[in-house]
């Protein structure tokens, strides 16, 4: 196994309390966000007469449960009992709640490192698959199931095996058109969905380099959904300027010396990796998704693949399972198919520079007459800089839906669902059958991608929409 040198092994040595054997090492937590939906840890503690070991350390905000109807986003919930449970709990034992309609409040994944909570060189773990989000920061960060939620209120501490290490090279420049939503679908589709199994990912090379933390975040979000639970981008001047003057970020002179610090993190430049992965994206043309699996993805100038000429009899299986859900038959384009909804929002793309290249694509432009269009801010804050900037009134004016902050229509477990049958464009990072509600079609695409399809009407590339009259 090679870790030497590399930032992950830096962040891991920083964090272990104790070896335990067998690749094993008891770790502490740095920071602890807790989203509604996570079950009965907090009913455990109680149980079980624990505290919380370190209250300062940990914060919450609701996000799956909420209602993102702005007339039903009544701060108060009422009949939640998701949000009425995370409210008792917070307040019973001493954890700092970001209330809903509070700066602070929103998915856990966008809140986090907005509000400064997340930092490079800390580790943060979340009781949320996406907390590989966080890797963007250069922090370690990495989701836990029930058990561990437990554990770690009570202890601080959590156990992990110590991964392998991969590097993966991105190499050009993204063309115009193109994000890091068509840089990490197009990786999942050349890799496929296990091939970050056991691995603790970094993302490095010229393309991620030149992306705002925004893209980086995207990037990092989408690891486990090929298998890594960690992803990982070193800490440079694009993050320390995006972190400067954050509410929880350190200021004055105990900025300078963190960022002093910070600076030490990037991995050497003999780091050794157990495995390198190089691709050139300066050819990228955006991407969707057309199947029910992450690597069922396409340039959205593709067609749709024929399961017959699929060697692999399991493949083969599970591509036409693909194209009869997402009713679809091989040969067809993509681009063009018509659309009854797009949805941009989720902890992949709800950041206020997503809004902005999606409102820039709208401006001037309509909703299809067809078509039903949502924006939902990924949190309190982004909503309110995005009106500061007027970015609702562009969407607003155009025929979509501006909403309140939550995960929304990710996952349809709050209201937000897509009907039986209808194909939606979705910013999100999962294309399961029923994700978005049962019978429901999910195409995942870049913001940019859901912004033309929503005015087209079917999808498109949006470099083919109509221009604007002047
Ligand atoms: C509900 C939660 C446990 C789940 C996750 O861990 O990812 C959700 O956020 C999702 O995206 O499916
Ligand atoms: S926005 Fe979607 S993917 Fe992200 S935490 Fe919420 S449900 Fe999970």
């Amino acid at each position: 196994m090679s870790t030497e040198g590399t930032l992950f092994e830096k962040l891991w040595q920083r964090h272990v309390v104790a070896e335990l054997g067998d690749g094993f090492a008891l770790l502490h937590v740095d920071r602890h966000v807790v989203p509604d939906f996570n079950g009965n840890a907090f009913t455990h503690l109680r149980r079980r007469g624990l505290k919380v070991r370190n209250p300062e350390l940990t914060f919450a905000s609701a996000d799956h449960s909420v209602s993102t109807e702005p007339q039903l986003a009544d701060p108060t919930q009422q009949g939640n009992p998701h949000v009425a449970q995370l409210r008792a709990d917070t307040r019973e034992f001493g954890v700092r709640l970001f209330d809903i309609g509070q700066p602070g409040h929103g998915i856990v994944h966008v809140i986090a490192p907005e509000m400064g909570l997340v930092l490079p060189g800390l580790t943060v773990a979340i009781g949320d698959s996406h907390t590989c989000t966080h890797g963007a920061m250069g922090a370690l960060a990495w989701g836990v199931g029930q058990g561990e939620l437990l554990h770690i209120l009570a202890t601080q501490t959590c156990m992990q095996r110590k991964p392998r290490t991969m590097r993966v090279n991105l190499q050009g420049r993204l063309p115009d058109h193109t994000s890091a939503k068509d840089l990490v679908l197009h990786l999942i589709g050349q890799l496929g969905v296990s091939a970050g199994n056991g691995f603790a990912v970094e993302y490095a090379g010229e393309a991620v380099c030149a992306l705002p933390m925004e893209g980086r975040f995207t990037l990092c979000n989408m690891s486990v959904e090929w298998g890594a639970r960690y992803g990982l981008v070193a800490p440079d001047d694009t993050t320390f300027e995006w972190l400067a003057g954050r509410p929880y970020a350190p200021s004055g002179a105990a900025w300078d010396a963190a960022l002093a610090d910070w600076r030490q993190l990037a991995g050497d430049a003999d780091a050794r990796f157990d495995r390198e992965v190089t691709l050139d994206v300066s050819r990228l043309v955006p991407q969707v998704t057309w199947g029910n699996s992450l690597d069922m993805v396409l340039p959205v100038d593709g067609r749709i693949p024929d399961p017959a000429q699929e060697p692999d009899p399991a493949r083969r299986a599970s591509l036409q399972a693909s194209l009869d859900y997402m009713g679809l038959r091989p040969g067809q384009a993509l681009q063009g198919l018509p659309v009854q909804r797009v949805f941009i929002g989720s902890c992949t793309n709800s950041r206020l520079e997503d809004l902005r290249t999606a409102a820039a694509v709208v401006r001037g432009r309509r909703v299809a007459p067809a078509v039903t269009a949502w924006v939902v801010p990924g949190s309190e804050n982004v909503r309110r800089q995005a009106e500061a900037e007027g970015l609702d009134r562009v969407f607003t004016d155009a025929g979509f839906q501006w909403r309140r902050p939550g995960c929304s229509m990710c996952l349809s477990a709050n209201g937000d669902t897509i009907g039986p049958g209808e194909r939606a464009v979705s910013t999100a990072n999962r294309n399961f059958a029923g994700r978005q509600g049962p019978g429901s079609r999910t195409h995942l695409a870049s913001p940019a991608l859901a912004a033309a399809s929503a005015c087209a009407g079917h999808i498109t590339h949006p470099a083919r929409l109509p221009e604007v009259a002047a």
